[in-house]
């Protein structure tokens, strides 16, 4: 049977913002209060997905969050009518109002962890939607993420969908973005690299003393459960709490992998050595396994948060010939494009690069890999799912035309305060669970 990876990649929602809301992530704050386009955000988006599906990947769409959160609002004691609850917020909680208009959902790297058939104890492919803590703004998805991705992997027989964790710091859950698979090929059983931040019961180890170390051990342990994988395919790596602080908020910011690779910068682990080899023992020497190593002589850490150097997907391209999906800020760094130049050049998979430019998600912090959640499946389980989601030159004259009907070009902090703005995301997002066929799984569709 035929085995593959797709991505679902997030579709930027209507109010997507610039509101500085990410400690720890270096654009998201140094963007803060610059005025954005929405319009712009989603077809950078979909055209990277257009790309990937023209270059033989299946690729899928997630659809975005209903923002502003009107229903969190009201949770924390704003009455009224909508319109009456957005202006009280606005004006007396200024800061929570931001939080709740924040697009984040788009960056669906972070909507959950992923755990295919061939690895998991049942032979299903085991979704655990994120909790998000660590930040306010991210931690009102989890819930819709969980009903979105159970609308697109309806079919029980192939697909297991866990609660996301408890919501406390302890188990503080960021998804797919700390989260590598190594395998040999798709349809084997591989090596799941969870990468934590910090141990949330043990005061005693290294955790980063400026920014906040998002995920815990814990969260990754209690997924890696909740999947039913095998203790001798799991492998836990501790961020280095040092890159933390240099604006590594994700490891996804310093490390990539995909079937026999792992691209890595040398600062990325803690315990490095060690850890590479329980990697390397649990993978086993049926295939070789290439730990690309960016030293610091090559990129350093400041360059590679500044251009996302790994932030890129690593894809198998049909021809089994891997390419690095990369941004552009990464083709406009001497240094950084040099190296990929030369990366492509040299004995491993990877022999092409592309350059795609999603600025508008990457001024808050979002590069190519943030943007895609992957699934790695066969044939019948793409065909258990809710084929509507997939991505085809239909689709994307569709979304491109809802799109152009829906979004503002230009939207800035003081627009969101707008009531129009809520109406016009309800409005689009009604739209776009019908050209999905998600069913209502948006709270104002119940409403
Ligand atoms: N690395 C991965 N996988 N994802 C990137 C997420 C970026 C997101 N930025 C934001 O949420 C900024 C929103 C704002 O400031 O308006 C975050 O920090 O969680």
């Amino acid at each position: 049977m035929k085995f593959f990876e797709a991505n679902f990649d997030g579709l930027v929602g209507p109010t997507h913002n610039y509101a500085g809301l990410s400690i720890g992530n270096v654009a998201s704050l140094s963007n803060a209060k610059n005025s954005s386009s929405p319009r712009q955000a989603a077809k950078q988006g979909l055209s990277k997905m257009k790309a990937l599906h023209d270059l033989g990947l299946v690729q899928g769409v997630l659809a975005p969050q209903e923002r502003p959160d009107v229903y969190t609002l009201r949770r924390l004691g704003f009455t009224g009518t909508d319109s009456q609850v957005i202006e009280k917020a606005a004006k007396q909680a200024p800061a929570v109002f931001k939080a709740v208009c924040s697009a984040s959902s788009m960056w669906t790297a972070n909507a959950a962890t992923i755990s295919p058939s061939a690895d998991t104890a049942d032979g299903k492919i085991h979704f655990t939607p994120a909790n998000l803590t660590n930040k306010f703004h991210r931690s009102l998805e989890p819930v819709t993420t969980g009903k979105i991705l159970q609308a697109m992997f309806r079919d029980p027989k192939h697909f297991a969908h866990h609660t996301h964790l408890p919501d406390n710091d302890h188990f503080g859950d960021e998804g797919a973005a700390n989260h590598t698979r190594l395998c040999s090929a798709y349809g084997k059983q591989g090596v799941e690299l969870f990468v934590f931040g910090r141990y949330a019961f043990d005061s005693s180890k290294p955790i980063p003393k400026r920014y906040p170390a998002r995920h815990t051990l814990e969260a990754c342990e209690a997924v890696a459960r909740l999947h039913g994988l095998s203790y001798e395919h799991v492998v836990y790596m501790q961020q280095n709490p040092d890159v933390i602080d240099q604006g590594v908020f994700h490891n996804d910011v310093i490390a990539v992998g995909n079937q026999n690779v792992l691209f890595y910068h040398q600062q990325a682990f803690v315990d490095t050595q060690h850890k590479l080899a329980e990697l390397q023992r649990k993978f086993g020497n049926d295939t070789e396994l290439h730990l690309i190593e960016v030293k610091d002589s090559e990129v350093t850490v400041e360059q590679a948060v500044k251009t996302y150097l790994f932030n890129t997907q690593v894809i198998t391209l049909p021809n089994g010939e891997m390419a690095i999906i990369a941004p552009t800020e990464s083709q406009d760094n001497p240094a950084v494009s040099a190296y990929l130049a030369e990366l492509t050049q040299r004995n491993t998979p990877i022999k092409h690069v592309h350059y795609y430019d999603v600025k508008q998600s990457m001024q808050n912090g979002g590069g190519p890999a943030c943007l895609r959640l992957r699934v790695a499946m066969s044939e019948g389980e793409k065909q258990a799912l809710n084929q509507h989601v997939l991505m085809n030159e239909s689709l994307f004259a569709t979304l491109n035309q809802w799109v152009d009907k829906h979004y503002r070009d230009q939207l800035s902090e003081a627009d969101l305060v707008d009531p129009q703005l809520l109406l016009e995301s309800r409005t689009a997002l009604d739209e776009l669970t019908q050209i999905l066929q998600l069913g209502s799984v948006y709270q104002f569709q119940q409403d």
